[in-house]
């Protein structure tokens, strides 16, 4: 595959290395200073996008590319507040666009345990759900993609809960979710699930321990929609 890397920073770099080990070419990489890279480029040699950016950019990079009927595949978190235009521009393209908060593996099963958890302590009383997040210094965006998505999946399975809230930035009511987001480098990203009661504690964790997981799961992505079409998700992609 020849490969179109918009977001060339920590992610964009582990994503071009595994891509290149895995016999595809890069068609460019871009990054804020070379946009202009972008008007020399065949747009009919390239076979996908993998967009991991920053939150402000990420919509005008995916639109870029479905404009010129490239897949994209997407990880930069942040901007979902405007999916929907790109879910509309999808289908106006009939194009293929893919998202996940979190490409890799074990964070997906992770998203499976958080889901069971939630429906058990559903059955349950006296605990209070939380979550916290630590990720390196700089993290544009807070809470990460992956506790707002492990919120939701809190919210399908638990009846009380329906919001979230950052701790410290809001007050808290029974209905909302506390979120806390440490920085601490170079945590490439932890999660953990926490319901408490007087008596005892649960706790789920997942710790990566590099940028690898998520930089190879993308790839695997990149190449798993192709002849694919319609607005995509690890639920597609995973058999489990
Ligand atoms: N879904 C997942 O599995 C994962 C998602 N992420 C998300 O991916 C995103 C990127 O993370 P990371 O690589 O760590 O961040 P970095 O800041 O290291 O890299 C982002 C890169 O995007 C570039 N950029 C900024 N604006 C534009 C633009 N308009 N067009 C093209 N490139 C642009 C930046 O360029 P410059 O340096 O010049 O500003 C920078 O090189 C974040 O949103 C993060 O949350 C991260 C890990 C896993
Ligand atoms: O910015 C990061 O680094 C990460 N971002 C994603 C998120 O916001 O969930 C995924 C991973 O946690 C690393």
């Amino acid at each position: 595959m020849n490969i179109l890397i918009l977001g060339y920073g920590k992610m964009g770099k582990i994503i071009g290395e595994i891509a290149e080990s895995r016999g595809h070419s890069l068609a460019a990489k871009i990054n804020i200073d070379n946009r202009d890279e972008l008007n020399d480029l065949d747009a009919s040699t390239i076979d996908v996008a993998i967009e991991f950016s920053q939150p402000e950019a990420a919509v005008e990079n995916i639109a870029w590319a479905m404009e010129r009927a490239i897949p994209v595949v997407s990880g930069t978190t942040g901007w979902l507040s405007r999916k929907t235009e790109i879910e509309k521009l999808t289908a106006d393209q009939n194009g293929a666009f893919f998202y996940a908060s979190n490409y890799s593996i074990g964070v997906n099963i992770f998203f499976k345990v958080n889901e069971f958890l939630a429906k058990l302590m559903n059955e349950t009383s006296g605990y209070k759900a939380t979550l916290e997040e630590i990720h390196h210094t700089e993290k544009k965006d807070a809470p990460s993609g992956t506790a707002i998505t492990l919120a939701e999946g809190i919210f399908k399975n638990v009846e009380q809960l329906n919001d979230w809230h950052l701790v410290g930035q809001s007050t808290e009511n029974e209905q909302s979710l506390p979120i806390t987001a440490k920085r601490i480098d170079p945590a490439p990203g932890t999660h953990i699930v926490r319901y408490s009661s007087e008596i005892d504690e649960i706790e789920i964790t997942h710790t990566a321990h590099s940028r690898q997981g998520f930089a190879l799961g993308a790839v695997l992505v990149a190449e798993w929609i192709q002849g694919r079409k319609g607005v995509l998700s690890m639920d597609d992609f995973l058999s489990f």
